[in-house]
C-alpha cells in the first residue's frame, strides 16, 4: 500500500465538521486533545504500512462534537484522517504496545509522548490534531569483526501543516518509536513558536555512537540516508533532517552526499539536510557564536527587572550562579557563553558523575573542554570535587540550572530537591509534566524547550561551521535553495554606499576633517553571511520570546503553556486559511 493510499483510505470529512472544529478554536473546552496516527513499518527490503491509532485520545468539547483530525498536504494528498472517536483500531496491538513499552519516563511519570501529549492539553483551549508518520527501518550492518549487525532506526513526521518537515536525527542506544514521535511532535511546535515555516520530524539511529568506527557510522548513516530515500523520507521539499544527540556536521555531510548520488538531478539536493560543514553548504558561524541561542533567552529573561524580582535576584548574567547538564554540543557552549557574559558555572554533570567548584570563581569552561578531550571524562577536573552520581549535581543550589543532556531528567521524584530559581530547557523535554507542577508550586521557573533551543547556534573546533538549532537550519535552507550565501549580492553594493556617503559628508565640512581610517572601515563594512545569521537569529528570538512573555502574562500561564498556545493558534491558522483540498 502506498502512502497516498493509506491517506485516501480515511473517510474525508465534510467541511461542516472543519467548520465545527473552527468553532472549537474560539474558546471550546478541550479536555483530553488526543492524536490520530498512522505509522509506516518499513523493513530494508519489504515495506509493510500498518494504518493505527497510536494514541486514540477522546477529543470533547462543549457540544460534544467529535472532531476531525486533518491531515493536510501529506505528500500531495490532502485527506482527512480519523475523526471518530474510537477508530477501529484495527493493527494497533503490536504497534501501540511497543510504543507504550518504550520510552518510559521513571518513577510513573508519563513517558515522553505523553508528555510532550500533557503539555500540548495544557496548553489546547481548541482542538487540532495532527497525523504521524513513522518510518521504522531495520537494516544490517557488517562490522569490521565479519558479523552482521541489524540497525534498528527510525524517522517520524509530526505534521505537515508546513512543508519540508524538519528536525534532527539522534543516536543513541535508547532511541525508540516512542521517543522519535514525541521528539518529532515537539518540533512541530517549535517551528511554529518561532515561525519557521516548517512542519514538525525527528530522526533515530538506536546505537551507541561511541561504540562503532566512524567507518561503521559513515555505512550506517549512507544507508539510513537511503531508506529514507526510497520511502520518500527525505528531500529539500519533503524532509530536512539535521544535527540532534549523537550527531554533528559530518554525518549530514554523508547525509547529503548519499542524497546527492541517489537523486543527481535535484538542483536543490544540497538543502535535503542542514547543520552541514561550510564546505558542503553549511552556513557560516563564528567561534564567539556558540551557544549563542540558549544564551540570548537566558539572558532576555535575567535582564527582565519585573521578572527577576520576582524571583528575589538582581538583574542580569553577571554574577549569577548556573549549574550545567551534559557537556556536549549544546551544554558546553552554553557554558561558555553565561562565563564569558560573566556567570558562574558553579557545577556541570554528566553521564558518570559530575564536578562542582571548589575554587569559588566558577568553572573554566575552555580548559574542562580540553581535559574532557583529552581523558574522555570531565571527572577528576583540577580545583573540583567530583560527584559519583550525577543527579546530585542537578539538587545543589544554584540561580539558574540548564538541563542539557537528554529527556525526562526532572521527574516526580527528584523535583522538590531541585533549588534553582530558574530551570532552562537547553535539552528536548527535559522536565516531566508531573515535575513541572511540583516545581511550579515551589516557584520556579522554567524557560521552556520550545523556545530555548530552536535559537541554538553553535561552532565545533576545526574546519565545522556552525550547527545548530531549528532557526538556523532554516537560514542553512534558504541559503542552499538560493545557491548562494548570504550577503553574497549586497556586500559591495553597501559598502560603496556607505563609502559614497562619507565621501559626500567630508567634502561638504570642506575643512579637511576626515574620519579615522578603522572608525570608516567600521561603518563602510557590508554584512557578512555571519552578520545575516546573527541578525536575523536575534530578531526571531527577541519576537518570540516577547509573544511568548506577553501571552504568558495576559493568559496567567507558565511560558509552556503559552509558548504551545502560540504554536497551537499558528497551526490551527494555517490549517484554517488553507481550506481542504479536494
Ligand atoms: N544538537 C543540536 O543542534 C540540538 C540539540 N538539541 C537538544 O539538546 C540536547 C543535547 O544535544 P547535544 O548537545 O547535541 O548532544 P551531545 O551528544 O553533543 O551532548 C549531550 C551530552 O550529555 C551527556 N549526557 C548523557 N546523559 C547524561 C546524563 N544522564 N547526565 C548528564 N549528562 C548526560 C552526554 O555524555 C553528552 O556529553 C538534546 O536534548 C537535543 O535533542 C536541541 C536543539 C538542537
Ligand atoms: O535544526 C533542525 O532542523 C532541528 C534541530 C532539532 O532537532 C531540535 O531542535 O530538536
Amino acid at each position: 500500500m502506498s502512502r497516498s493510499d493509506m491517506c485516501l483510505q480515511n473517510p474525508v470529512r465534510a467541511v461542516d465538521e472543519a467548520e465545527r472544529c473552527d468553532a472549537s478554536l474560539e474558546g471550546a473546552a478541550v479536555r483530553n486533545l488526543l492524536w490520530s496516527s498512522e505509522a509506516a513499518t518499513i523493513s530494508s527490503t519489504t515495506m509493510r504500512i500498518n494504518q493505527f491509532n497510536c494514541l486514540s485520545k477522546l477529543i470533547q468539547n462543549v457540544d460534544q462534537l467529535h472532531h476531525p483530525t486533518i491531515c493536510r498536504r501529506q505528500f500531495g494528498t490532502a485527506a482527512t484522517v480519523g475523526g471518530t472517536v474510537r477508530q477501529a483500531l484495527g493493527q494497533i496491538v503490536e504497534t501501540k504496545d511497543s510504543v507504550e513499552n518504550h520510552g518510559a519516563a521513571p518513577h510513573g511519570d508519563p513517558n515522553f509522548l505523553e508528555s510532550v501529549d500533557i503539555y500540548f492539553d495544557r496548553a489546547a483551549a481548541y482542538a487540532q490534531s495532527t497525523p504521524d508518520i513513522l518510518a521504522q527501518i531495520k537494516f544490517p550492518l557488517k562490522c569490521g569483526n565479519g558479523t552482521v549487525e541489524l540497525i534498528e532506526a527510525y524517522r517520524a513526521q509530526h505534521s505537515h501543516h508546513r512543508l519540508p518537515v524538519k528536525g534532527g536525527i539522534r543516536m543513541a542506544p535508547n532511541v525508540d518509536a516512542n521517543e522519535t514521535m514525541a521528539l518529532a511532535a515537539l518540533m512541530t511546535f517549535k517551528c511554529a513558536v518561532v515561525d519557521v515555516p516548517f512542519g514538525g520530524a525527528k530522526g533515530g539511529i538506536k546505537i551507541d555512537p561511541n561504540k562503532y568506527t566512524s567507518t561503521e557510522k559513515e555505512t550506517i548513516i549512507r544507508r539510513y540516508t537511503s531508506e529514507l530515500v526510497k520511502k520518500n523520507f527525505i528531500g529539500p521539499a519533503l524532509d530536512v533532517p539535521a544535527p540532534d544527540y549523537g550527531t554533528g556536521p559530518q554525518e549530514m555531510a554523508w547525509i547529503k552526499d548519499t542524497f546527492e548520488h541517489l537523486r543527481p538531478t535535484d538542483i536543490n539536493g544540497s538543502a535535503c539536510v542542514t547543520g552541514k560543514p561550510l564546505e558542503e553548504g553549511g552556513i557560516d558561524g563564528r567561534q564567539e557564536a556558540t551557544g549563542l541561542g540558549v544564551f540570548f533567552c537566558v539572558r532576555e529573561f535575567l535582564n527582565d527587572k519585573e521578572l527577576v524580582s520576582k524571583l528575589n535576584m538582581n538583574p542580569g548574567v553577571k554574577g549569577k550562579t548556573f549549574i550545567v547538564q551534559g557537556f556536549g554540543n549544546v551544554g558546553r557552549h552554553t557554558a561558555d557563553k553565561l562565563a564569558a557574559a560573566g556567570g558562574k558555572i558553579i557545577a556541570v554533570a554528566e553521564y558518570d558523575g559530575g564536578i562542582v567548584d571548589e575554587t569559588g570563581e566558577g568553572l573554566d569552561i575552555t580548559a574542562i573542554k580540553a581535559y574532557q578531550a583529552t581523558k574522555k571524562s570531565i571527572l577528576g577536573f583540577p580545583g573540583t570535587t567530583t560527584r559519583r552520581d550525577s543527579g546530585e549535581i542537578l539538587e545543589l543550589e544554584c540561580d539558574v540550572l540548564i538541563p542539557a543532556a537528554l529527556e525526562s531528567q526532572i521527574h516526580s521524584r527528584n523535583a522538590h530537591r531541585i533549588k534553582a530559581k530558574v530551570i532552562a530547557e537547553a535539552a528536548n523535554g527535559p522536565v516531566t509534566p508531573r515535575a513541572e507542577v511540583i516545581l511550579e508550586k515551589r516557584g520556579i521557573v522554567i524557560l521552556p524547550d520550545l523556545l530555548l533551543n530552536a535559537h541554538i547556534i553553535k561552532r565545533e573546533m576545526g574546519r565545522f561551521s556552525s550547527q545548530g538549532g531549528v532557526t538556523v537550519s532554516y537560514f542553512e535552507w534558504l541559503k542552499n535553495l538560493n545557491h548562494m550565501h548570504f550577503g553574497r549580492m549586497s556586500r559591495r553594493m553597501e559598502e560603496s554606499g556607505k563609502k559614497a556617503l562619507i565621501d559626500a559628508l567630508e567634502n561638504q565640512f570642506g575643512n579637511g576633517t576626515k574620519l579615522s581610517e578603522d572608525l570608516r572601515r567600521q561603518i563602510v563594512k557590508g554584512n557578512t553571511e555571519v552578520d545575516f545569521v546573527y541578525s536575523g537569529l536575534e530578531e526571531t528570538m527577541l519576537v518570540s520570546w516577547d509573544n511568548v512573555r506577553r501571552t504568558a502574562q495576559i493568559k496567567g500561564c507558565n511560558y509552556r503553556t503559552a509558548a504551545y498556545l502560540i504554536a497551537i493558534e499558528r497551526i490551527a491558522t494555517c490549517y484554517k486559511v488553507s481550506g481542504i483540498f479536494p
